[in-house]
């Protein structure tokens, strides 16, 4: 395979900047690989100013050998891959730096041959090397990125809202809401979702392009979109401290319908608040939201729980641990205790036994001299899913991917790896 092909990396480029064409190339192979429709030049020009934001590099495998007679050029990458950087909160507080991959695409025609192994496995390799713990993607399926080492650490589900007067909260608002020209969000966006970021275990730091999504600036389509509408929380002291962008479906949709674009809420009374907004408005008599979390406070804050109709619920984060001891020495431990792990790593990254002793929130965690019988023996995938509190050691237990050594120690690790409230994350990248 090595002669057939050649990896490039390079990072993302505006118009106007020398590297824009190789950008240019490499997006249409990224659009390709997704089914989209081929985007137009200011789509492409627009989607690229976002990526260059983010400071986002581009892998590609191009064709060394001269490429079939009327086939796309050589420029255009068989291969993509991309990434860029961003923090994770791993609970209380505590971000890590991660490595987020996207847009692996590999042409059907160049399918099946080691690409996506060798791009992954070299990515992950160099952000290993420049001190990176953690590395994180959302899956479009389920049977890719386990091999590599990902476990799935947080879900998410669609929700569809009765808002007739069958809703009704259980809440005494404190603050008050207003609707907003859709640009301000723009500046407010992203001020609004730090203080979530910090606040809930598995958020990933957003890219540029999600204050444009919330903002109606660029749809995904690549146009405004004159649809959005916007309405703001202001908390007891007058600040905006949560937001919906919104869209109605129209007078053609049975029932009357809006369709939460983006939810971003710092406090527990602004979430609320900002569902009996959506549940008041007038001649709509369902709300919908593709990105709600699993464990809902609206679930228990509804006088009808019933209200909420949601069959639709999946995998949403992937992590995958790049440096075992840095990842779990990171994280903050709200119960002491002493756990020895086995971790198997198929791509030979991190894996070995290690003792994590945690005291009083911190841990220190090292690889003994001589390795006894562990606690626990688990594959990197399984620590990976557990990191966040999201995912119950005891469950994988019962599901035979994790072996439990001493009895009791799939528990303790439970009560260890818990984080203080839901894990959630409102960043799809
Ligand atoms: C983070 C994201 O961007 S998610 C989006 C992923 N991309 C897509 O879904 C777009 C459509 N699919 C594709 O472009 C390609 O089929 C890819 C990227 C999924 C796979 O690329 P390939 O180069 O064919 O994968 P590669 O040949 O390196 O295979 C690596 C391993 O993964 C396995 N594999 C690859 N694709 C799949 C799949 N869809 N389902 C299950 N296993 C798969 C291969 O069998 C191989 O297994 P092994 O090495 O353990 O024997």
């Amino acid at each position: 395979m090595s002669d057939d092909y050649e990896i490039r990396r390079f990072t993302a480029a505006s118009k106007g900047e020398a590297g824009f064409p190789d950008a240019e190339s490499w997006l249409q192979a990224v659009a390709f690989g997704f089914h989209e429709s081929t985007r137009t030049p200011e789509h492409v020009a627009k989607s690229l100013e976002t990526y260059a934001a983010d400071r986002r590099i581009f892998t590609g495998a191009y064709q060394t050998r001269e490429v079939a007679q009327g086939s796309l050029p050589a420029e255009v990458p068989v291969a993509t891959f991309g990434t860029f950087r961003k923090t994770l909160n791993i609970g209380f507080g505590r971000l890590l730096e991660t490595q987020l991959v996207t847009a692996v695409t590999v042409r059907t025609s160049h399918r099946r041959r080691g690409l996506l192994r060798r791009m992954m496995s070299e990515d992950l390799a160099m952000a290993k090397h420049d001190g990176v713990a953690m590395a994180a993607l959302t899956a479009s399926e389920g049977s890719i990125y386990g091999r590599f080492g990902y476990g799935v650490a947080s879900f998410e589900r669609t929700v569809k809202v009765d808002t007739t007067s069958r809703f009704q909260l259980n809440h005494q608002a404190a603050g008050s809401v207003d609707i907003a020209d859709p640009p301000v969000l723009l500046d407010l966006a992203p001020e609004v979702f730090d203080r979530v970021h910090r606040l809930t275990p598995g958020s990933i730091g957003r890219q540029e392009w999600y204050r444009q999504l919330a903002s109606g600036s660029l749809g995904r389509d690549g146009k405004e979109d004159p649809a959005i509408k916007v309405v703001l929380h202001y908390g007891p002291d007058g600040a905006v401290d949560g937001y919906v962008s919104y869209k109605f479906l129209g007078w053609d949709t049975e029932p009357h319908t809006v369709q939460v674009v983006d939810f971003v809420a710092a406090t527990n009374e602004a979430y609320l608040e900002l569902w009996q907004f959506l549940a008041a408005i007038d001649l709509v008599e369902r709300v919908t939201w593709e990105e709600a979390p699993l464990d809902d406070p609206l679930t228990w804050a509804l006088a009808d729980p019933r209200c909420i109709d949601s069959s639709d619920s999946r995998d949403m984060l992937w992590l995958r641990i790049l440096d075992v001891v840095k990842a779990l020495e990171a994280r903050h431990y709200p119960v002491d205790g002493r756990l020895v792990l086995e971790v198997l790593d198929p791509l030979g990254l991190t894996g070995g036994t290690f003792t994590l002793e945690a005291s009083g929130g911190q841990a220190a965690v090292v690889r003994p001299d001589t390795p006894g019988t562990p606690d626990l023996t688990l594959d990197i995938s399984a620590l990976a899913s557990i990191y966040l509190g999201g995912v119950c050691p005891v469950t994988l237990t019962a599901a035979g991917r994790i072996r439990e050594h001493k009895q009791g120690a799939s528990l303790q690790a439970r009560g260890m790896f818990a984080v203080e409230r839901a894990t959630h994350c409102l960043t799809h990248f």
